[in-house]
């Protein structure tokens, strides 16, 4: 058996909109000005922690405030993670293809994991995943190789990362693990420049770019 893990916001679900909100809420509670949802995807990929410092510093926030604000941004996200998020187009036909095919999956996500779960649940997604590695399962976060390492060791199986991110092509390049890139989510820059083995724009696609990724690599 082979295992696929998938990196979750971006990949799996557009999440950004709960995200801003969540976000917002927590600089409307400062007197601050909203961020617009193009500022806050630029601002997603290594966590909500560091999601919090940008948008703090976007507004001229003290940086002393940081682990008070996170707190609260995380508190007002808890509340509402699944209103505005949605998993992307033919998300379920694939994943049931791919467990159909054997493979084994699992997340690997730096959103905390309390949420990731809420998200996962909401979207009848859950069913899907072996393993969940949230952002603050391990002390260290992705681009860290050690939380996707981790997602494989708790398959007990190799494989490959499937992900939308800068961060994510990092990760697996640091863990030596063939990377599939999803086009559609919150990259910063050309797909060219990120390294990776193919990429995907709609999920429909997926199961076929495993087959051939497979074969290619070897795994
Ligand atoms: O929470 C983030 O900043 C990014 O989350 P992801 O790793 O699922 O893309
Ligand atoms: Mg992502």
């Amino acid at each position: 058996m082979t295992a696929i893990i998938f990196d979750l916001d971006g990949t799996l679900v557009d999440s950004a909109p709960d995200i801003q909100a969540a976000a917002n809420k927590m600089l409307a509670s400062e007197g601050r000005a909203p961020l617009d949802l193009p500022t806050v995807i630029g601002f997603i990929g290594n966590g909500l922690p560091k999601l919090v410092e940008r948008a703090m510093r976007a507004r001229d926030l003290p940086m002393d405030r940081h682990a008070d604000l996170s707190a609260r941004t995380l508190a007002f996200y808890d509340a509402e993670s699944t209103t505005r998020t949605r998993p992307y187009p033919g998300l379920d036909e694939a994943l049931d293809t791919l467990k159909a095919q054997g493979f084994a999956l699992g997340i690997c996500t730096n959103k905390p994991a309390a949420p990731a779960r809420d998200i996962l649940a909401r979207f009848d997604l859950a069913r899907h995943f072996e393993v969940v590695i949230g952002g603050d399962t391990l002390p260290v976060k992705k681009p860290d190789p050690a939380p996707l390492r981790a997602a494989f060791a708790a398959l007990g199986q190799d494989g490959l990362f499937v992900g939308d991110s800068e961060v994510d092509a990092e990760t697996a390049e640091r863990a030596h693990v063939p990377f599939l890139l999803f086009t559609e989510g919150y990259r910063k820059q050309p797909v060219e420049a990120l390294p990776h083995l193919a990429n995907f724009s709609q999920f429909n696609a997926l199961p076929d770019l495993v087959a051939q990724a497979l074969t290619r690599t070897a795994v």
